[in-house]
């Protein structure tokens, strides 16, 4: 083979974009995202993009912007630099040699090689990720500004609009039966087309969770999102045994195959949060979600809060994916004040349009990126804020 796929230079960046308003979940209250971009040329000239996003610093999972463009810069990157972009299971395996863990890092520069690949190859995304099933997937929209008045308008105008007509609550933050009142009064305010979900991000343990969630079903929540601790098992389990009238969805619980697999084995969810993110890449989102294919578990396809760079990507991954979805949340875009592409992905008929064109069909504005960018405008690590939950 030729060298033209070889990999011959890789930049990292942080940026900072604010959030269009607070976005609060059960660990914070964000005002602002930092999603880590990184840019890839191969030697043929062609350049990819790929974007790890995360939320409130190191609050949602261990890794942080910081420790993303770090681990990038200094392990990953050397890794994959002068090697072929073309062998992508190789390269991860040398990603995974040179540094455990760290799945947001990998799957940014994961993310890059396959746009530029595809690129190479004049290809979108999705063909070299095996064919598209979805031209479209219901959109879901989070109401978490905290507040039922401006969660009630934002629903309101979101379905008058032809957006979203699901919305997912973020709640845990607060007691848990101002959670199921605050709930309550959202779901009364809803016209019966809509679906509500919410998240708890975690936040209860295995008795408040058996005591509320049913208040929540009894209210009209359908799908309930990682209720529990990332480790509590058991207490997932007995929810998606026991609790009538919703679904239990699996999502920091669920990063790895491994993950997956003893979920499945132990039918401890009947739907995954996939995220490209934290499954460490495209092609081992497709390992997860084949899981749930096998073990009858439906997908949704979820979301860091990325700018339109990861929300294509990960919108191209979940067009090729089988089985049962429960639409996705690929909203990131609509929640900062500004975008770095051109063109953002059409919303039409409550429905995300997923993208075509080479790579992930994007066209990258330079100039935003260096608008945003954290080390061009000396910004300093951001913090979550905790006390505003
Ligand atoms: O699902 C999460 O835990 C993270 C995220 C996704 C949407 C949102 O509002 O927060
Ligand atoms: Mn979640």
């Amino acid at each position: 083979m030729s060298n033209e796929f070889t990999i011959e230079r890789i930049q990292v960046r942080i940026l900072d974009i604010p959030t269009i308003r607070p976005h609060k979940l059960s660990f914070g209250s964000i005002q602002r995202q930092s999603p880590v971009i990184v840019q890839l040329w191969l030697r043929n000239g062609a350049c990819g993009f790929g974007e790890a996003a995360t939320i409130g610093g190191p609050s949602w999972n261990e890794e942080s912007p910081e420790s993303i463009a770090h681990a990038i810069e200094h392990y990953l990157a050397p890794a994959v630099l002068e090697q072929k972009a073309s062998g992508i299971e190789h390269l991860l395996a040398r990603m995974d040699m040179a540094c455990k863990g760290n799945a947001f890092a990998k799957s940014a520069l994961e993310m890059a090689l396959i746009d530029a690949l595809a690129r190479t190859l004049n290809i979108p995304a999705w063909q070299l990720l095996g064919g598209k099933l979805h031209e479209s997937l219901p959109l879901a929209w989070t109401l978490a500004s905290g507040d039922v008045e401006r969660d009630l308008q934002e629903a309101q105008l979101r379905l008058e609009q032809g957006r979203h007509r699901i919305f997912k609550m973020k709640i845990g933050a607060r007691a848990p039966q101002d959670d199921v009142a605050h709930v309550s009064r959202i779901a009364r305010g809803l016209p019966d087309t809509a679906t509500l979900t919410v998240d708890v991000n975690q936040a209860w343990d295995g008795n408040t969770a058996r005591r509320y969630l049913p208040q929540l079903i009894e209210a009209g929540v359908t799908l309930i999102e990682q209720p529990v601790a990332k480790w509590n098992v058991p207490a997932l389990r007995q929810l998606t045994q026991e609790l009538k009238g919703a679904l239990i969805m699996a999502d920091e619980t669920v990063c790895t195959p491994q993950d997956a697999m003893m979920l499945a084995r132990e039918q401890a969810s009947h739907v995954f949060s996939l995220k490209v993110a934290k499954h460490g890449g495209l092609l081992r989102t497709r390992k997860v979600a084949a899981v749930a294919e096998a073990a009858d578990i439906g997908w949704y396809g979820g979301t860091m809060l990325e700018t339109s760079i990861g929300s294509a990507a990960s919108a191209h991954v979940f067009s090729t994916l089988p089985g049962a979805h429960h639409g996705c949340e690929l909203f990131g875009p609509q929640l900062l004040v500004d975008d770095i592409v051109e063109q953002q992905m059409p919303i039409r008929d409550f429905a995300l349009q997923l993208p075509d064109g080479p790579g992930y069909g994007l066209t990258v504005s330079l100039s935003q990126l260096d608008r945003f960018d954290r080390a061009l405008a000396g910004r300093q690590p951001l913090h979550v804020d905790l006390g505003k939950a």
